[in-house]
């Protein structure tokens, strides 16, 4: 297969030339380049979404790949070099759910079992249905909302209220409202919690089911790819997170009303994600990622994340940083208010939150060469014995107004260690 190699941030890694992305943060050395494989993108491809104000055209954007669902499906090694390298440099990237678009591109292992149920379209469409979803449901009036807040009982799940979080060690309050379901509700491996009428209902539930299994299917896919180039014994990272186990694996749509002009504050604070793989449906800017440092970025800079349409934004959480010992990335990220005429729209994303399942213990994991030669490299010690559960409690919890901020810091601290 002939190759060539492009920079990393040229326009053509990141984004169609309909939307003219101007001179990209400079990121360092460590960054890999994309490799590309011979099949060219559509350049007439608009992948921007209509009846929205367009992200503004002078704003820099991060140099996330964009890597093709289909040409990972079809084996495709250019593709799944550049997860690998993604998933290491800077652990987000756009994950392209389009169908392909050309029988070169046809999956050749569909009936691998790690393929069963990975499906892009079938799962952008169901996106699609859930905005809506979403949308009605914050239209309920605030008391009914707040009656499924459930974190004096020690839980994650439900509805979170503007401003009951926090985004900082000073306690300044967000600016968005949450709501989180349970994968295991909605899959019957536990008990339902109390949910607004529009949400238990047999359809919401079905929709719901299906996206769940949709995203779960395709974390399990990334997963298995990540699970070979890491040389871990075959099936063991995709063994930690099992649909049908006990697990923190939640959906998750997020609400931010406009900001006053005078008053943009942030709307959702830095952090890295708690959980193992992370699925993040956008439509509005607002997202922004710090790019790692190197020596040539001394001082690297909030930038936004561009949302494409028919993409996802995939990126990696803790988990897999304690599991791999820091071999796989995870990058700090906030919400701000969308940049220019976005921000006079509500801004709702729609999430898949993976994570291990509950009894899973955060360590480094055995049979791995490149993790072992890792943690000799940065001399990591084993840390404390954490669950997952345990994890993700303290983490999610620790950020809500009265938490504990600082006990409930992620692995972001580890990068300015090494
Ligand atoms: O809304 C977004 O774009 C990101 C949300 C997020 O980072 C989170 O909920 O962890
Ligand atoms: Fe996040």
């Amino acid at each position: 297969m002939s190759q060539t190699s492009t920079s990393q941030l040229g326009a053509s890694a990141i984004a169609p030339p309909a939307l003219p992305l101007q001179d990209h943060i400079q990121s360092g050395p460590a960054l890999h380049h994309l490799e590309e494989d011979a099949t060219p993108e559509d350049s007439s491809e608009d992948l921007t979404y209509p009846g929205l104000p367009p992200f503004p055209s002078d704003i820099p954007t991060a140099p996330l790949l964009r890597i093709s669902l289909a040409k990972l499906l079809s084996n495709n090694p250019t593709e799944i070099t550049n997860l690998w390298n993604a998933s290491r440099d800077l652990g987000f990237f756009y994950l392209d759910l389009r169908s392909p678009p050309s029988s070169s591109t046809k999956r050749d292992s569909a009936h691998e079992p790690s393929e069963r149920n990975v499906d892009g379209p079938a799962l952008l469409s169901s996106a699609e249905k859930l905005f809506k979803t979403g949308e009605e449901l914050f239209k309920l009036p605030t008391e009914e909302k707040q009656r499924y807040d459930f974190k004096d009982q020690g839980s994650y799940f439900g509805y979170k209220g503007i401003g009951a979080g926090v985004v900082d060690a000073q306690g300044t309050k967000d600016r968005n409202e949450f709501y989180n379901v349970s994968k295991d509700d909605i899959l019957g491996i536990s008990e339902p919690l109390p949910t607004p009428a529009m949400l238990s209902s047999e359809n919401t539930r079905e929709r719901l089911k299906g996206f769940m299994e949709g995203s779960h299917a395709i974390v399990s896919f990334i997963l298995g790819l990540l699970n070979d180039k890491l040389s871990l014994p075959e099936g063991k990272l995709q063994s930690l997170h099992r649909l049908e186990e006990v697990s923190g694996d939640q959906v998750r749509w997020v609400s931010a009303p406009p900001q006053p002009q005078n008053d943009q504050q942030k709307a959702l604070g830095e952090h890295t994600d708690f959980g193992s793989i992370t699925l993040l449906h956008n439509r509005l800017g607002g997202l922004q990622v710090l790019p790692p440092s190197s020596p040539s970025t001394p001082n690297p800079e909030w930038t936004y994340v561009l949302p494409l349409r028919h993409h996802i934004i995939v990126n990696l959480g803790d988990a897999l940083v304690k599991l791999t010992a820091g071999v796989l990335r995870s990058n700090i990220h906030r919400v701000v208010s969308p940049p220019g005429e976005q921000g006079k729209e509500t801004r709702m994303s729609l999430v898949y939150f993976a994570r291990p399942e509950d009894e899973v213990v955060l360590k480094r994991l055995e049979g791995s060469g490149v993790i072992d030669e890792k943690a000799k490299e940065t001399g990591e010690e084993e840390g404390e014995e954490i669950t997952a559960k345990e994890w993700i409690l303290r983490r999610a919890l620790g950020r809500r107004a009265g938490g504990d901020w600082k006990a409930s810091a992620g692995t972001e601290g580890e990068r300015f260690k090494h």
